[in-house]
């Protein structure tokens, strides 16, 4: 059986864990039949059209359409309010069900939301939507990049699988923590292919940054993790080398004790595929969990096998996230061990 990790598993398996984690709501992605996802969609279709306007080449052609309601802002319109309306009716389920059962106040983020005192639906309908905005083609695109390296880097593979091993068939909260090397290794690997490859800010009065450079109100500034996780001057002659072993101390130095990695993260300036400062990204440690429960469950069972020809090199495309060219086409073979 072949997969295109990441336009379908990866996405949906998110799509549904997200979903279920924010609102309880299943959107039963994941049975066998893998079925049509409406939603996940028309959420590409939006993420696309959105992503479209900061590439454009002519930046005022989507606000004339955008004012003409014409062409891809017009479907853009629509997805959103399809989107929202989606939102919603979650939303008013949710309320329904809290009133007839209050003990489900803990038990995902909406209902806390809900429970807290937040009941303005636009402002619970945009927490909804831009939690699964934010968590889902992040991490998705992590794992895709991700399987690719193990694929070409089998010796970490070994070393993953070895820690995995170690672990509980559904490793709990307390266990994925201790994973360091698998911890280590999706560092490593998103630090050569950081799911958000670029971002960029506008500034909102005039500035000055600290070497010197002046940013005048209104100017759009980006920074590029994609460009610094390859940077000889950060990470060294070897920063072309899938390496997780420079996010751990080794026996070496002694902290190797037990045979236990110990893990040494980097400031987020250094590493800044989370953001750095006030708003560094809220979801890292749910994503670290995520990527770590994804990657227990699927390596403990399968080895993830490229189907691409021999000398395939991917190739990166950046929307708002890292895309794998035309997806990653692998075959899911069974472990015998
Ligand atoms: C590997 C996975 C992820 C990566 C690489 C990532 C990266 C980022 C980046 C770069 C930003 C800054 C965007 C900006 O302000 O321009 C951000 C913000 C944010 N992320 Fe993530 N993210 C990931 C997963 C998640 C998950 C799983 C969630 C929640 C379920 C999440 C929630 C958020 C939120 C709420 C913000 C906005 C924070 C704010 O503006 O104060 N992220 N993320």
């Amino acid at each position: 059986m072949q997969f295109l990790i990441c336009k379908t598993y990866f996405k949906d398996s998110l799509l549904t864990t997200y979903a279920r984690s924010l609102s309880g709501y299943d959107p039963a992605y994941l049975l066998p039949g893998l079925p049509e996802a409406e939603f996940a969609k028309t959420f590409d279709e939006a993420t696309e059209i959105s992503s479209g306007r900061f590439n454009s080449v002519f930046p005022y052609l989507w606000k004339i359409k955008k004012f003409l309601n014409i062409g891809s802002e017009k479907r853009l319109k629509e997805a959103s309010s399809r989107l929202r309306q989606f939102a919603k009716n979650i939303i008013k389920e949710k309320k329904q069900e809290l009133s007839k059962n209050s003990s489900l106040e803990s038990v995902d983020l909406l209902s806390r939301f809900l429970s807290s005192g937040h009941s303005d639906e636009d402002f619970v309908t945009d927490i909804v939507i831009s939690f699964i905005l934010a968590g889902r083609d992040t991490t998705s695109a992590a794992l895709t990049w991700y399987f690719w390296l193990l694929s070409q880097n089998q010796e970490v593979e070994k070393e993953v699988l070895r820690e995995i091993k170690e672990k509980s068939e559904s490793p709990v909260y307390e266990e994925v923590k201790d994973m360091v090397y698998t911890h280590a290794s999706l560092c490593e690997s998103m630090r050569l292919y950081p799911p958000v490859p670029i971002d960029s800010k506008v500034a909102k009065h005039d500035d000055v940054l600290p070497d010197g450079t002046v940013v005048k109100k209104g100017a759009r500034v980006c920074y590029h993790p994609y460009a610094m996780g390859r940077l000889e001057v950060l990470w060294g002659s070897d920063w072309e080398k899938f390496r997780p072993e420079r996010w751990l101390e080794s026996a070496t130095d002694g902290a190797n004790k037990n045979g236990k990695w110990s893990f040494v993260g980097r400031d987020p300036y250094t590493y800044p595929v989370f953001q750095a400062g006030p708003r560094i990204c809220l979801g890292k440690d749910m994503a670290f969990l995520q990527m770590k429960r994804v990657v227990a469950g699927i390596l403990r069972r399968f080895k993830v096998v490229p189907v691409a020809e021999d000398g395939f090199e991917p190739v990166l495309v950046a929307y708002l996230t890292s895309k794998m060219k035309d997806g990653f086409p692998v075959r899911f073979e069974e472990r015998s061990d």
